[in-house]
């Protein structure tokens, strides 16, 4: 990279950092059981990745990434308490869901849920990133295959909805999900 790039582009993130400074929103973490929410949310907010046990209540942590002060709601994603999800949507200003996309069985299910909860129109206009997590791992599905599974275009008419390749335990992926999303609250 010349000079003059490499300049221009530490200029164009600074600006950017600057533009979104003080800006503060509440997301929620979403997505099947063991597609990682909680070890995202501990990774975030404590700066390591712990063996952590399925979430059975919902807690809330605090991190900042990009400028932006975030709050997440981590819930947990086991079907007997996924009703519970719709309780802290309407206090958040934005989704992340998380796919397991070394899980193909489970595709279905998390594509089903996906729209499930899309088909709600109070969430029309709420901005999505998925995260296609556990990339790390060999079995994981490439992004084309995943977004046709989970048929994002049709979700795309009613909202902003990116998504994102990540691994958690490896550091990847995530902070441009949260980026993107800062530029949305
Ligand atoms: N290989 C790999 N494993 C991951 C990654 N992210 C999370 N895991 C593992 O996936 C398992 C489930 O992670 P959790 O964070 O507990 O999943 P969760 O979505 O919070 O699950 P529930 O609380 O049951 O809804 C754990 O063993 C994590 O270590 C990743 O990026 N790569
Ligand atoms: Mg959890």
């Amino acid at each position: 990279m010349s000079l003059f790039a490499w300049l221009r582009e530490i200029g164009l993130r600074l600006l950017s950092t600057l533009g979104l400074y003080n800006k503060k929103g509440t997301v929620v973490l979403l997505g099947l059981d063991n597609s990682g929410k909680s070890t995202l949310l501990h990774r975030l907010s404590q700066g390591q990745v712990t063996a952590l046990q399925p979430t059975e209540r919902p807690h809330i942590d605090e991190f900042q990434l990009g400028g932006v002060s975030f709050k997440a709601w981590d819930l947990g994603g086991h079907e007997a308490v996924r009703y519970l999800w719709f309780d802290f949507l309407s206090d958040s200003h934005a989704i992340v869901f998380m796919v397991d996309s070394a899980d193909g069985e489970r595709l279905e299910e998390a594509h089903w849920e996906l729209s499930e909860m899309l088909s709600d129109a109070n969430l029309d206009g709420v901005p999505v990133a998925v995260l296609y997590n556990k990339s790390d791992l060999p079995d994981a599905w490439p992004a084309e295959k995943l977004e046709g599974m989970l048929d994002l275009a049709r979700l795309e008419a009613r909202r902003p909805i990116k998504t994102f390749v990540t691994s958690v335990l490896k550091g990847e992926g995530y902070p441009d999900a949260f980026r993107w999303l800062g530029t949305h609250l």
